[in-house]
C-alpha cells in the first residue's frame, strides 16, 4: 500500500502581487501567518523552481516503475491560470513533465537489454463530458467500457505504436492542435478540456533459453497517464459567458466529482464498503484505477500565492491535503502466457516422475496411486495448454510483427538523432 504523493507548485507573481501575498512557505509547509490556515505536503516548490525539479520529486520514479510493469498516473490540479499546462506540457524554453517523462522512458528502455518492449501512445481530451481522440479528430464522443481482460478502457481510442521520443512528441503536437483551448479574462490560452496523455508499455524477457525461466513468456503491460486537468474557475473572475460558461460549468462539475471521490477515499469509504462516485464523471471513471486502485499516483497541485486568489488557493490546498490520505496498491501487471504455463507443467511432471521412481516400497502403495493420479491430471492439463498454445503462437507472431514495425528489432533505436544498436 502506498499513498498518493502530493507536491505543490506556486507560479511566479507580479512584483505587486508579491508585496501583498498573505502566504508563506517554510520547508514542506505553506501557511498564512497568524491564521489557522496551514498545510503540509511531500514537497512545496516556490516560484523560482524549474519543472525538472518538480518532475524529479516523484514522476521520475513513477516512470521507472512503469517500465517495470506498474501502472502510473500523474496529474496537475489547480485553478485556472495557475500553471498546470506550463508544468505538464512546458514551453519552448522549458520542457514540461510529459516531454521529460517521454525522454526518460526511452532512455530506461534502451538500457534494459534483458527485455524487449513495445510502446504505444494515446492522447484524449474530455470536453463538455465527451471523450475525443486527439490523435484521430473524427473519433469523437467515445464511450468508456469495462471488461475482465482490459479493465476500464475507452473504446475506439487510437493507440499508436511509437519507437522514439521524437515520434511521440510529434504526435502529441498534432493532438495539441486539436485540443479545446479558449480565451478567458484570466488566461489567454485556457484549457477548456481535461487531457490524458497515455503511454502503454508492453515488455517481455528476451531470453530464448527454453529452460532458463518460467517467467520469460510472461508479458508485462503497464499504463502511464499524464493528465493536464482544466482549471476550476469562477465565472465572475473569468468573465465566462455563452460557450465559455457552459465549458466552465462542465469543468467545475467534473472537478467537483474528483474532489468528492478523493474526499470519500480519504475517509476510507472504499475499504469500508461505502460508495465512491467514480461513475459521476468521465474523468473519475477513466482515472479510477489511479484513485485508490492499482497504480502509483502523484498529484502536482498548482497554485498562485496572490492575495486576490487566496480562497481558490485554499480550496486547491484542501483538495491536495485530502489526497495525501488516499492509498493505492500498485502491483506488477504480468500476464502469464500458455508457453510459460507449459514450462511450469513440464517441470512438475518431471518432479512427479522422479518421485514415482523413488517410491518402490509396498507400504507406499497409496502414495504411489496418488502420485499416478496427479501425474495423469497434470499430463492432461499439459495437453490442453499445448492446444491453447497453438492459438497463442499466432498472437506471438503478431507481436513480433508489431515489434518489427516499431523499429525495435535488434534493439535499434533512434533517440535524440542518434541511432542505438
Ligand atoms: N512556473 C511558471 N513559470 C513561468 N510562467 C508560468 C509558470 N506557471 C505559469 N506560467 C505562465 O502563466 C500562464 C498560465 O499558465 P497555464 O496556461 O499553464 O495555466 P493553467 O493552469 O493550465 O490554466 P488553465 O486552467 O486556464 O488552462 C502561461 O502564460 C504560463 O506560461
Amino acid at each position: 500500500m502506498e499513498r498518493i504523493h502530493v507536491t505543490v507548485r506556486a507560479r511566479p507573481l507580479s512584483p505587486e502581487d508579491e508585496k501583498t501575498s498573505p502566504w508563506r512557505i517554510s520547508g514542506n509547509s505553506i501557511f498564512i501567518p497568524n491564521h489557522s490556515t496551514k498545510f503540509e505536503f511531500d514537497q512545496i516548490f516556490g516560484e523560482e523552481c524549474k519543472t525538472i525539479n518538480v518532475y524529479q520529486a516523484r514522476t521520475k520514479d513513477i516512470v521507472q516503475a512503469a517500465v517495470r510493469g506498474f501502472n502510473g498516473t500523474v496529474f496537475a490540479y489547480g485553478q485556472t491560470n495557475s500553471g498546470k499546462t506550463h508544468t505538464m506540457r512546458g514551453s519552448g524554453t522549458e520542457p514540461g513533465v510529459i516531454p521529460l517523462a517521454v525522454h526518460d522512458l526511452f532512455q530506461i528502455i534502451q538500457q534494459d537489454v534483458d527485455r524487449e518492449f513495445l510502446l504505444r501512445m494515446s492522447y484524449m481530451e474530455i470536453y463538455n463530458e465527451e471523450i475525443n481522440d486527439l490523435l484521430v479528430p473524427e473519433h469523437r464522443k467515445l464511450q468508456i467500457h469495462e471488461s475482465l481482460e482490459r479493465g476500464i478502457y475507452v473504446a475506439g481510442l487510437r493507440e499508436e505504436i511509437v519507437a522514439s521520443p521524437e515520434q511521440v512528441l510529434d504526435l502529441m503536437q498534432f493532438g495539441e492542435s486539436r485540443r479545446h483551448i479558449g480565451e478567458t479574462n484570466m488566461n489567454l490560452y485556457s484549457s477548456r478540456s481535461h487531457t490524458i496523455f497515455r503511454m502503454i508499455i508492453e515488455s517481455r524477457d528476451r531470453s530464448e533459453d527454453e529452460d532458463s525461466c518460467t517467467s520469460c513468456d510472461a508479458v508485462r503491460v503497464s499504463v502511464l497517464n499524464l493528465v493536464d486537468l482544466a482549471g476550476s474557475e469562477r465565472a465572475a473572475k473569468t468573465g465566462a459567458e455563452g460557450v465559455r460558461l457552459k465549458e466552465g460549468s462542465h469543468i467545475n462539475k467534473s472537478l467537483m466529482t474528483l474532489g468528492t471521490v478523493i474526499k470519500k477515499l480519504s475517509e476510507g469509504a472504499e475499504s469500508q464498503g461505502g460508495h465512491v462516485p467514480y461513475r459521476d464523471s468521465k474523468l473519475t471513471r477513466i482515472l479510477q484505477p489511479a484513485l485508490g486502485g492499482n497504480a502509483n499516483t502523484a498529484i502536482i497541485c498548482n497554485i498562485t500565492l496572490a492575495q486576490i486568489h487566496a480562497d481558490e488557493t485554499k480550496s486547491s490546498l484542501q483538495f491536495a491535503s485530502r489526497a495525501l490520505r488516499v492509498t493505492n496498491c500498485a502491483r506488477v501487471n504480468e500476464i502469464l502466457t500458455d508457453a510459460a504455463l507449459l514450462k511450469r507443467q513440464k517441470k512438475e511432471i518431471e518432479e512427479l516422475r522422479a518421485k514415482l521412481q523413488g517410491s518402490h516400497s509396498e507400504h507406499l502403495g497409496e502414495e504411489i496411486l496418488n502420485l499416478r493420479n496427479t501425474l495423469l491430471q497434470t499430463e492432461l492439463e499439459r495437453e490442453r495448454i499445448a492446444l491453447e498454445l497453438e492459438e497463442e503462437k499466432k498472437t506471438q507472431a503478431e507481436w513480433q510483427k508489431r515489434v518489427q514495425r516499431a523499429g525495435q528489432k535488434n534493439r535499434k533505436f533512434e533517440f535524440n538523432g542518434v541511432v542505438f544498436k
